[in-house]
Formats: structure tokens, sequence, C-alpha cells
């Protein structure tokens, strides 16, 4: 068992107030922690990981567990880990300004360790003391006695700060985009690209979109909630709720855990039910209900379906409609991922005499394969994810904006693929986790030139939240972009289309 680390006390929130060098430690050298503690190494492991290209959503489990971290300290972990990669862009802004140097002329490792130390000086609730001595505690042990002491200078002039007063240090005047990148923590180009969102989406106008992109920003370095979904038919939210969860306002299918592991609830152990933001459950609800013409095959196809959220609810509506299901995943791994998602819907599609088909296809080829088979298509459409930075939280560093250039010819033949196999009547939603117009209204507005045999159908009122109303600013649609600042959801697209009967 890790030693309770008495280095965590409940203080004043982080750079609120005056001042902190007075918090240092009255320690001598020789007294402060001389090695890491388990919690701040796990953390250290992550942000290594991840900087040799791990994904931190699925590596710090396991890293948990290595380090045999009681729930306490895999609490306390993953917000370091998780909070430092989020807000890394303005740690190292203040440690360049603290190190009098640049970050590429520190050696990674103890730019990691001075990351860590930096945001609990800034960002979390960590006596100043304290942080200061373990973050050099884990500078002795992962990069030895010479890096210590630089480690320790750096730290102490970190700690003469609050956090508001190194915003003021370090965000630079003047230039709008740039001085959000740096105190938001975002690269510059998202900034940009999410000002462009919210303005081509109708969300903010030139009056509005510093404060909503400030809210949108906010929103991306605050950990979202963990949100579930009862499949419907298969499971209920009150089986949720007894499980702990509170019923979700904005999903009739959702709920929100506070805590605890979601993989301990039956119903999500049973894959009746699972982990999924509120977005989601409503796009594939939407696409799902919204009316088609009569005599529309019942056939439904999930042309993305890797690793297979919007397919488990799909699925289990395709089953309520007495419609046969196609999911195809290009990626042999994740259409595998799909299949095992959909082994409860698939034992009772059996039982009903419907088709339940996980194929690892290119989505783009069924089009010209099976012309006008299906009455119901959805396009999740391979994307920069800009719209889930708050899910993932090293993703914002990862992403480039070459990204759009390389997704967008894909997004667009899978669009025009999914217009190809609906059949006339019937209906497709092209649905990106991303705002960007690139990736949205415009690959919508490609996929329909030169085609008339299309009609944009306004998706607003088939978003229904729990109480059945139709969900608060949706905008002047047809189309639906939700915000994380406005909904609580991921800021997922959608757009949903007919092809006349
Ligand atoms: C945004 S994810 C889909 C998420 C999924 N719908 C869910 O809710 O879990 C996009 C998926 O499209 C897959 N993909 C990429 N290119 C594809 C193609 N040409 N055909 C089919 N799937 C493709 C990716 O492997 C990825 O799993």
């Amino acid at each position: 068992m890790p030693a309770p680390d008495s280095s965590r006390q409940p203080g004043r929130p982080r750079g609120r107030s005056g001042p902190r060098g007075s918090q240092r430690s009255a320690q001598k050298p020789s007294e402060r922690a001389k090695h890491a503690e388990p919690a701040r190494f796990a953390a250290y492991t992550l942000l290594r990981a991840v900087d040799d290209g791990a994904y931190a959503n699925l590596e710090f489990p396991a890293i948990i567990r290595r380090h045999r971290l009681d729930s306490r300290d895999a609490a306390f972990a993953t917000e370091l880990a998780f909070g430092t990669l989020r807000m890394q862009g303005f740690y190292d802004a203040v440690i360049e300004r603290a190190a009098g140097r640049p970050t590429s002329k520190i050696d990674a490792g103890v730019l990691d360790v001075l990351r860590l130390g930096a945001h609990q000086l800034l960002g979390m609730r960590v006596p100043a003391h304290a942080a200061a001595d373990q973050t050099v505690g884990l500078a002795r042990t992962v990069s030895g006695a010479g890096a210590s002491g630089f480690v320790n200078a750096v730290m102490r002039r970190v700690s003469e700060r609050t956090r508001d007063e190194w915003v003021s240090e370090v965000v630079p005047e003047g230039g709008a985009t740039a001085a959000l990148a740096v105190e938001y923590s975002h690269p510059e180009w998202v900034v940009s690209a999410l000002r462009g969102a919210l303005l081509g989406h109708g969300r903010a106008t030139a009056e509005t979109v510093d404060s909503e992109l400030r809210a949108l920003l906010e929103s991306d370095n605050t950990p979202a909630k963990v949100s579930l979904v009862a499949r419907p038919g298969l499971a209920t939210v009150d089986e949720l709720v007894d499980a702990g969860a509170t019923a979700s306002e904005t999903s009739p299918f959702g709920a929100v855990l506070d805590g605890g592991d979601p993989g301990a609830i039956p119903a999500i152990r049973d894959r009746r039910a699972a982990v999924q933001d509120e977005g989601s459950q409503l796009l594939a609800v939407a696409l799902a209900t919204a009316p088609v013409a009569d005599g529309v095959p019942r056939r439904w196809l999930d042309l993305c379906a890797g690793p297979g959220g919007k397919s488990g609810v799909l699925g289990a509506l395709a089953l309520e409609a007495g419609a046969d299901l196609v999911a195809v995943e290009v990626s042999e791994h994740r259409a595998d991922l799909v299949r095992s998602t959909l082994e409860p819907v698939a034992a009772r599609s059996a039982e009903a005499d419907l088709d339940l088909e996980v194929r690892t296809a290119d989505g783009r080829e069924i089009g010209e394969a099976e012309p006008a088979a299906y009455g119901r298509v959805l396009v999740d459409a391979p994307c920069t994810g800009l719209g889930a930075l708050r899910r993932r939280p090293e993703a914002r560093w990862r992403r480039q904006p070459g990204d759009l250039a390389q997704l967008g010819p894909l997004q667009r033949d899978l669009l025009r693929s999914a217009l190809d196999a609906v059949a006339p009547g019937g209906l497709v939603g092209y649905a990106t986790c991303s705002p960007h117009p690139a990736e949205t209204t415009f690959v919508v507005r490609d996929a329909l030139k030169k085609r008339d045999d299309i009609e944009v159908v306004d998706a607003r009122e088939y978003f229904r939240d729990a109480a059945g109303e139709v969900l608060h600013d949706l905008g002047d649609g047809p189309e639906v972009q939700l915000w994380p600042h406005v909904h609580g959801t991921d800021a997922m697209f959608f757009t949903l289309l007919r092809k006349k009967a």
C-alpha cells in the first residue's frame, strides 16, 4: 500500500491569492522528499508514455495497476497527469520564464517533472512546500541528483507567483488568438479553428465571439463527467440510477456518474449499457426516429462503426423497430470491438429473425456495391476530434492543421457513398465530433454539389431531451451543432439528409 500522502491536505484554491513565496518549506533540503511518491511517479510515467505516442486514456489504467495505487491515490494521479497534459502549453510558458531558457533546451524527462510540479502549484490544491519537495524528490528518482538542483530552483521561482500573476506575466498582449492560446493552453491553430467554428455555425457574432470562445476553451480544460447510456430496450436509466448514477436531463437514455468505476455497474458489464457522451446518444436517436417514407428498406447502415458506441444505440433501436443493421468498419481490430459491443443485441436480433452484421470493409465502396439498399445510414466520419478535447487530454497537442486536409477527401467520399447507399425516401445522418467547418458544413456542401436527389432536413426537432422537449440553444438549423459549454456534451455536429422519394 502506498503511504498516505500528507502533502495533499485540502488548502486554499490555487492562484486566487497573493504571492506564495512565504509558504515555502522551512525544511532543509536534506529533510525534503528523497524519492518519488507513487501517485506522482505514476503521473510522470504516463507523461513519458504519452511523449512516446501512447494515448493517456488507454494507458493510464495499466499504469495505475502497475503502481498499485489505491482509489484515492489513483484519483490524485489522474487529476495530476491529465490536468498537466491539458495545461502543458501554459505551464511551458511559465517554466520557460522561470528557468530562463526555452523548453527545447530542457531534458524531456526533467521538463515533464517540472510540468507536474507547475500543475500542483498553479492548478491543484497541493500546498506549495509539498509540491516543491515532492517534485524535487521525483526529479531525484527519475533523473538523479544533478537535475534536482535545477528543478528546485525553477519550482521556487514558479511558486513565487500565483496562477493569475503568471497569466499576466506570460500571456502576450494584443494578439487575441495568441494570448488565448497561452492562457487556455491550446495550440494557436486550434483556437483560430474554434473561433471560426463558433462564427461559422452561428453560435457567436463578432461581438460575442471572444466570450463564447473563452467559455469553450475553458470547457476543454474541464474534465468531462462520466456519461452513461442505457441502450434502449436492453437496460433502463433506472438501473443506472440504482447503481449510483443520476438521470441525465439531456438524453432520454442517459445518466451521469459522479464517481466510482462504471465497469462495476452490472448493466455496463453485460454491455446493455455503456459509457457514452450524451451528444452521441442524441444523434443516434435522431437518425433512428426521424420519419422516413413508407416502404424504404428496413435495413440500417452504420458506415464508420468502430469502436461501436453509436452502433450500440442504433442496434438496440433497430431491434425495437424490426430493422436489420449492417455495421461497417475498415479496421479489423475496431470491427472486433463493434462485434463485442453488439453481442447482446445480436442474440436478441437472431431470436427476432433480424440480420445484424458487422463487416470489416471500406465504407467508401458500399454505395456502389449496394445502391439504394438502406433506409437509414449513419456516417460518423473519422475527424480531428476537436469537439472532444476535454476527453483526450493530449489530443490538442497531437493534432496538426494538416490533418484536416488529409481527412477531407475521406469524409466526402464516405458521405457520397452513404448518399448512394440510401434508398429514396430514406435518411443519411452525417456526424463528426468536431465543429470545424472544414469537416462539417463544407463536407456536406461539397457532397451535395452536382446532385439534386437530396434535401436537407431540419434535424433540430429530433434532438429531444429527457423531458421530451427540443434541446435548448440549437441555433438556426437545419443542422445541429452541440457545444460543451452550452449543452455539456462533446461538440458534435449532425446533418440530416433525405433522398427524395
Ligand atoms: C469517429 S470514429 C466512429 C465512432 C463510432 N461511430 C462510435 O460511435 O463508436 C470513425 C471510424 O471510422 C473508421 N473508418 C475510417 N475510414 C473508414 C472507411 N473508409 N470505411 C469505414 N470505416 C472507416 C475509423 O477506423 C473509425 O473507427
